[in-house]
């Protein structure tokens, strides 16, 4: 009939298989993978992941509509096996549904948590972290001897970030014996480790691949470890005289009663969790990036390290105060967030409602993977796109904030990144101390053009290799 009988217009995609659809099309890279699949068939591709429909987005334009245009259809999270059982149900802000227990979650994160003023009142914190960083270095240069460099700032952003959120580091044993930053990393794995049942509802039950079972496991770690933090904070009692961090602020909310919404144990917990995730190997990746194309790109060093002696001088240390005045790093950082987005298709969103977009039918429940990595790669917007030139930002007005559809690196919109403020001083900070008190170079006479590159998927996008390189001082004293 004519009321029914309407065709549907799917975005045009891939021609797929039965059961898996396009499954079998990603490899060990799927944002690549992706890309050049988008190449074919365009900005809004269908794809069909098992039972799943998928929807590519893969230009500024297309991502604009997505984000911004008809943003709060697709301002929600897709259900996800791995989160639920690692978020306390997922109630958790990066996984939660869109609704408005995730709205006041959001609210509170941005307003109390990840405020310009809460940022700043860890100021000191970061100082003396990054102190100690630079000092860890010195004797290397002296004996003149590679370091890790990769393993050395993702201690640093973990301890950071423990010490924002906690208020004190932690023995890497108090977690778990397995230590902190590998059990982080264990969880992000699962997190992004395409979960059949996740594909395939009936095969969930089954839990095959014993996904289900470690997440649960882990997620006892997890659990037993920030009830442990809560009580000391609780046995700690008011320390009103120090700088709150993240933990006694958010038991303060909890005990005052004063929250919008039900407010407890549960919920802290999963905050606390979504901060470390969120934080950790986000900046960490992002440095390692920057600082493996400063490599590759001599001249571009040299002038960032130019730019640094006019600013800061050479006796002594980057402050944060001296941030706004490096312009030069912020291109560099810039065009490395263009080549290198850490988070490559952004935490996929899910539609809430049946829409038509550009002429397509996006049916609800969808998933909708925004391809950040084909986006700065665009030529239609970027002229030479895979090279790497810090200067096409000048005199530009592009920024990373998500304003520009072209350069997406935090994404936009209602799930935007919240912590995009810290990220960016934490990352324009430790790429700046590592330039301004070090020359780098590679060991064992490696040439910079056999510098790997590869990638490690993962909702973050790290290195595949360790960045190791030789440190040699060079700031006077
Ligand atoms: C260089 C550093 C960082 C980068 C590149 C980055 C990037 C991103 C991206 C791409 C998203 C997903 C956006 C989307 O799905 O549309 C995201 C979400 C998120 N980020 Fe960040 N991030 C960084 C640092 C941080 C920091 C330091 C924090 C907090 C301590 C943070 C907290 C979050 C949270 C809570 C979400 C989930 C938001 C939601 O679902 O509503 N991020 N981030």
């Amino acid at each position: 009939s004519l009321a029914t009988g309407r065709k549907k217009k799917m975005p045009p995609g891939p021609k797929g298989i039965p059961i898996l659809g396009h499954l079998h099309m990603l490899g060990k890279h799927p944002h690549q993978d992706l890309h050049r699949i988008a190449k074919h068939h365009g900005p809004i591709m269908y794809m069909q992941f098992g039972f799943v429909p998928n929807i590519v987005v893969s230009s500024p334009q297309a991502a604009e509509l997505f984000l911004k245009t008809h943003d709060l259809v697709f301002a929600s999270r897709p259900p996800h096996q791995a989160a639920k059982y690692l978020s306390w149900e997922q109630r958790n802000l990066i996984f939660g549904a869109y609704g408005p227990y995730w709205r006041n979650m959001r609210k509170l994160c941005t307003l109390e948590l990840l405020s310009t003023l809460k940022i700043s009142s860890f100021r000191s914190m970061r100082r003396e972290e990054l102190g100690l960083f630079v000092e860890s270095f010195k004797e290397s240069s002296k004996l003149h001897v590679a370091v890790d460099l990769s393993a050395k700032v993702s201690s640093l952003t973990a301890e950071m970030s423990c010490r924002m959120v906690f208020g004190k580091k932690y023995d890497d044993k108090d977690l778990d014996d397995r230590g902190f930053k590998t059990v982080i990393q264990e969880m992000m794995k699962l997190v992004a480790a395409p979960n059949l049942g996740d594909y395939f509802p009936f095969l969930g039950v089954l839990d095959l691949q014993g996904l289900k079972r470690k997440t649960k496991a882990l997620a006892k770690v997890f659990d037993d470890f920030f009830e442990k933090v809560m009580d000391d904070h609780v046995r700690a009692g008011d320390r009103s005289d120090q700088a709150k961090d993240i933990v006694d602020t958010m038991m303060s909310i909890m005990q005052s009663g004063e929250s919008e919404f039900q407010f407890d144990r549960r919920h802290i917990k999963a905050i606390m969790l979504d901060l470390l995730a969120a934080s950790m190997d986000t900046a960490a990746a992002s440095v390692e990036w920057i600082l493996s194309e400063l490599l590759r790109n001599p001249t571009v060093m040299k002038k960032l390290q130019k730019e640094l002696e006019q600013v800061v001088g050479l006796k002594r240390l980057v402050e944060e105060s001296d941030l706004d005045q490096l312009e030069y790093l912020d291109m560099v950082v810039k065009e490395s967030l263009r080549l290198h987005p850490v988070a490559p298709l952004l935490i996929p969103h899910y539609s809430r409602e049946d829409i038509k977009v550009n002429g397509y039918d996006i049916p609800k429940e969808s998933r909708i993977l925004v391809n950040n990595y084909a986006i700065g790669r665009d030529p239609n917007v970027w002229t030479d796109p895979e090279t790497f030139i810090p200067e096409r930002f000048t005199g530009s007005n592009i920024d990373v904030r998500g304003q520009h559809f072209q350069l997406l690196p935090f994404g936009s919109g209602r799930r935007g990144c919240p912590g995009i403020q810290l990220g960016l001083i934490q990352v324009r900070l430790i790429v700046s101390q590592l330039v301004h008190c070090f020359d780098w170079q590679l060991p064992n006479d490696i040439s910079l053009e056999e510098l790997d590159m590869n990638e490690e998927f993962g909702i973050v996008v790290s290195r595949a290799n360790h960045l190791m390189l030789i440190p040699t001082f060079r700031l006077q004293n």
